[in-house]
């Protein structure tokens, strides 16, 4: 049994930091061993220009973040981000994807895009200068049932986006079926797709079976365990299309645990750990270090981190809860035990 691995140092190309109080827990989860993270941009009100995303820069820099760390910012778009916008972002060289919402999608998207058409000004200028295109990709149609909302956006949006933008390099986020695995892997090389944790780790029965668990619920929400086996396996194949990105999403604990709970999973606490954990459990160990360090500054662009980070198996147990802000966020494997850690 393996006991240790070192790798080059990961980052997560996924991740909610929120803002104000918060911030200065969730930067320093983060940053604890990721190299860069992708920040999303939907704070209340949302990230939707460029100078919103330096200031929300500068607010994460003043929490003093580990020194090996970098944020990434994205921008929000709406219906009325302009080419000008996007061209500012890029010219910023702070900004390196816009992200696609769709509105009423997930949480803070009321003020996402209502249909492709609206931002195609956006979308042109996005492949001209060699911006990312990041995408949460539900639909958001009342009659489609939330366990198929992946599949219908992949046939009625990604489809038709991939073909009419095929320079456009676009990164399906969250991924969390076969549907989209089979998408991505046979779409061209500027489509690829970050993969959770906790997607990997979890299926819908965890979330439902003796008793409904809402630290579980997140969106895209889990599926049946024959898709989980499927991000298993696409994860852990090698692919270059596959990287991490832990959509770490905190919320605190009240509500989460109510009678109208967000959506949202806390896993910044142990987020390479956890992923060691799945890649175990398929015997492929060797393939985290594509998956977490390499795959990703490659599908972006960016140089690969140059140094390491090492993992041993020495089992801990995660605590009830952790701070967040003045209140607390309970975080995944809550009060259970995590087999790795980083040392
Ligand atoms: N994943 C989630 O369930 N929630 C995210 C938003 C998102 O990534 O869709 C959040 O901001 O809380
Ligand atoms: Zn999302
Ligand atoms: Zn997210």
């Amino acid at each position: 049994m393996t006991t240790q691995i070192t790798i080059t140092r990961p980052d997560d190309w996924h991740v909610h930091l929120r803002d104000g109080e918060v911030l200065a827990d969730t930067s320093r989860d983060i940053s604890r061993y990721m190299g860069r993270a992708i920040i999303m941009p939907n704070l209340v009100p949302p990230v939707t220009n460029t100078e919103l995303a330096l200031a929300y820069h500068e607010r994460i820099m003043a929490t003093q973040p580990a020194a090996t760390f970098t944020p990434l910012m994205t921008l929000y778009l709406t219906d009325n981000t302009s080419p000008e916008e996007i061209r500012k972002a890029k010219a910023s060289g702070k900004v390196y994807a816009a992200k696609l919402y769709p509105a009423g999608a997930t949480t803070n998207s009321d003020s996402g895009v209502t249909s492709v058409e609206k931002i195609a000004p956006a979308l042109a200028a996005m492949e001209e200068v060699g911006m990312l295109l990041l995408v949460h990709g539900e639909v958001t149609t009342a009659e489609i049932d939330i366990f198929d909302r992946e599949k219908v956006f992949i046939e009625q949006i990604m489809q038709p986006l991939v073909a009419s933008y095929p320079q456009l390099k676009i990164v399906m986020e969250h991924i969390t079926t076969k549907h989209a695995v089979d998408f991505v892997a046979s779409a061209n090389d500027n489509v690829a797709a970050t993969i959770t944790a906790h997607h990997l780790l979890f299926n819908r029965n965890h979330m439902l079976v003796g008793g409904i668990k809402p630290h579980f619920y997140c969106l895209p929400i889990l599926k049946r365990n024959t898709h989980q086996q499927a991000l298993l396996e696409a994860a852990t194949s090698g692919s270059k299309k596959f990287f991490l990105g832990t959509d770490s999403a905190p919320h605190v604990k009240h509500a989460k645990e109510a009678a109208c709970g967000c959506a949202g999973s806390y896993t910044a606490h142990a987020a390479i750990e956890l992923y060691a954990q799945a890649f175990e459990m398929m015997n492929a160990l060797d393939k985290l270090e594509g998956f977490a360090s390499f795959n990703g500054p490659d599908f972006y662009g960016l140089p690969r981190n140059t140094d390491t980070i090492t993992l041993t198996r020495t089992p801990w147990q995660v605590p009830e809860s952790y701070p967040l802000g003045g209140d607390k966020v309970v975080p995944i494997f809550a009060g259970e035990q995590i087999d790795w850690q980083v040392i």
